[in-house]
């Protein structure tokens, strides 16, 4: 039976047995898993098997950013192995996203891809500080609508952004969005944050959650609070 909830489970964890253990108390039809750059880096394609084989869709997060060839020959070799969703960096431009976006479209490969604009652990002085000068607001929306002339399906905002990426880019436009701290949560390094029944409130289409759910004393506690207030 297909997912129908929004929320995205990130499985940062430092090897396959974790990530497995954590997947193994988690049902494919309440939230789809996310797997990152630690875990792929650790166990490579074996984990996106795993979880296939365990009935999950897998948003793969490795993020490419690099020329359009790579990144487009990247991207047709993580839909190859079946994963739901994909993403890029906004910034690698126009010309990258567009050759992802044929790549995918010339193998007939229907999974998603997305873009990030401003990482959720950045704020207005990080912004300046890579040379941004604009606010980061106006860089979310300019990179934002680049990535949907571009052929992308949707971004990584935060949920703060989705009201004006909804406005700017539609309802159908994904918005996943990380940086969802419930109320018994922390910060951690996250900067743009908002709760699960207000991002979704904003207009966000996908919760991605990591620590609030995976560093949590009870896993399922802490996923089965978010769904209560998911549904309120
Ligand atoms: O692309 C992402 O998933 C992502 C983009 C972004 O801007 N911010 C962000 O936190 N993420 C990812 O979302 C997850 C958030 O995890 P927690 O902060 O533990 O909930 C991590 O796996 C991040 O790599």
């Amino acid at each position: 039976m297909a997912c129908t909830s929004p929320l995205i489970i990130a499985l940062d964890y430092s090897s396959l047995d974790a990530a497995l253990c954590m997947a193994d108390q988690l049902d494919p039809r309440r939230c789809r898993l996310k797997v990152g750059k630690e875990l792929f880096t650790r166990s490579g394609p074996d984990v996106l098997q795993a979880l296939h084989g365990r009935g999950f869709d897998v948003f793969l997060d490795l993020k490419f950013h690099d020329i359009p060839n790579t990144v487009a020959s990247a991207v047709q070799a993580a839909a190859e192995q079946g994963v739901w969703m994909v993403n890029v960096h906004a910034s690698g431009g126009r010309k990258m996203m567009e050759a992802a976006r044929e790549r995918l479209d010339q193998h007939d490969l229907p999974t998603h891809l997305i873009a990030v604009t401003v990482l959720t652990s950045m704020d207005a002085k990080d912004l300046r500080d890579v040379g941004v000068t604009c606010s980061l607001e106006a860089q979310v929306e300019a990179l934002a609508k680049l990535a949907q002339q571009s052929g992308m399906e949707g971004v990584v905002c935060s949920a703060w952004e989705s009201p004006r990426v909804r406005e700017l880019c539609g309802e159908d436009f994904l918005k996943v969005t990380p940086g969802i701290r419930p109320a018994f949560a922390i910060k951690h390094d996250q900067q743009r944050i908002l709760g699960p029944g207000e991002a979704m409130t904003a207009g966000s289409t996908h919760l991605v959650i990591g620590r609030p759910i995976t560093q949590a004393q009870e896993p399922m506690e802490a996923l089965a609070a978010i769904e209560q207030e998911l549904a309120c």
